[in-house]
């Protein structure tokens, strides 16, 4: 266990590599990393939890079960060498080792472990199996040490004390000197592309619509077909699997990935890119679906397409 950017990533690659090494080069990896997120998955070349033991994204809890067959399609990815069957025991007998941050993201429909509410038998299964886990590693310095100024240092501790619910008086003095009204333009304008975190869906549509204007461009209007009757035209995003019932778009517009694409090559939630043209078939325009946007993914390295202007764009289609 440790905190932001100690250094667990950098111990699993350096396990991997070592087990790697003991099966041979050659040899099928005896290990699979899982972690819950397409970029966590893309970042450490291992497959999200559900890729990898096969459960379909809907909530339904009875699916999350990890049962001999889910772990049967694992085993065949791994080395032989890997594990025997130990039917009785939790994963099978097989190595567990968990890498975290209980300060970072919160559980995806559980509760946090040292929540006192009462679980249902899922959870409680969940809890059970993780105090079977013999030892705890605490991870205790920060490899990452992007500068070692005053300014640097004084803001790693207030960020510790603040994930650990202990801000100073002091802490607080610091960061309302660093409040938008007290810094000057020049600064201001450093953040112009800073990612804006925000806690309303409200606030969120009300920063995009200025973000758009302010590219003082067309923007194009988009309405989704609705082929689930009128009720489903209703409902929110949130419910409909994140699929808005209108989106606004324009060109330069700065867009997110909301869904894991192809992981393997990068296109996972959380990619962040420029819409470089927003293509329509011949005859139709807004408010109709386009055939295409073409975005160009920050920092992406892999396939891509050449747009008219020269650009490395990936076509995202509507679904
Ligand atoms: N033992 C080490 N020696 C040298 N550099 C290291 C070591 N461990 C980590 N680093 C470097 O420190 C930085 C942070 O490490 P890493 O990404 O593994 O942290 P993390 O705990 O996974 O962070 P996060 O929780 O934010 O994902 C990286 O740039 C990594 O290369």
């Amino acid at each position: 266990m440790g905190t932001a950017r100690i250094g667990k990533t950098y111990l699993i690659k350096a396990i991997r590599s070592r087990l790697q090494e003991m099966v041979g080069t050659g040899s099928k990896s005896p290990i699979i990393v899982l972690v819950p997120t397409g970029v966590a998955a893309f970042n450490i070349d291992g497959v999200t939890i559900h890729s990898g033991l096969s459960i379909p994204i809907i909530n339904d809890s009875k699916r999350l079960d990890i049962n001999k067959e889910r772990l049967k399609q694992l085993q065949d990815k791994l080395s032989d060498q890997a594990f025997s069957e130990r039917n009785n025991e939790p994963f099978g007998g097989r190595s567990v080792i968990l890498f975290g941050d209980f300060g970072q993201l919160s559980p995806v429909l559980d509760l946090p472990m040292y929540a006192d509410n009462k679980r249902d038998a899922l959870s409680n299964s969940g809890l059970a199996v993780y105090k079977q886990l013999k030892k705890v590693y605490k991870f205790k310095i920060i490899q990452h040490q992007s500068g070692n100024s005053k300014e640097q240092q004084e803001l790693k501790g207030i960020f510790l004390r603040l994930r650990n619910g202990e801000p100073s008086i002091e802490d607080w003095i610091i960061l309302t000197t660093r409040i938008e009204d007290k810094l000057s333009v020049i600064e201001r304008n450093e953040f112009s592309n800073a990612l804006f975190l925000l806690t309303k869906w409200s606030e969120v549509n009300a920063v995009n619509i200025d973000q758009l204007r302010s590219l003082d461009v067309p923007i194009a209007k988009i309405q989704a077909i609705h082929t689930g009757g009128n009720e489903a035209k209703k409902v929110d995003s949130d419910t409909a699997h994140r699929l808005k019932a209108c989106i606004l778009l324009a060109r330069d517009a700065r867009v997110i990935l909301m869904a894991n694409l192809q992981t393997e090559i990068g296109l996972v939630n959380g990619m962040m890119g420029i819409v470089q043209e927003i293509i329509f078939s011949e005859d139709q325009g807004p408010p109709c679906l386009p055939i295409a946007g073409l975005v160009s993914f920050d920092n992406y390295k892999r396939p891509t397409i050449t747009s008219l202007e020269g650009k490395k764009v990936v076509p995202i289609a509507p679904i």
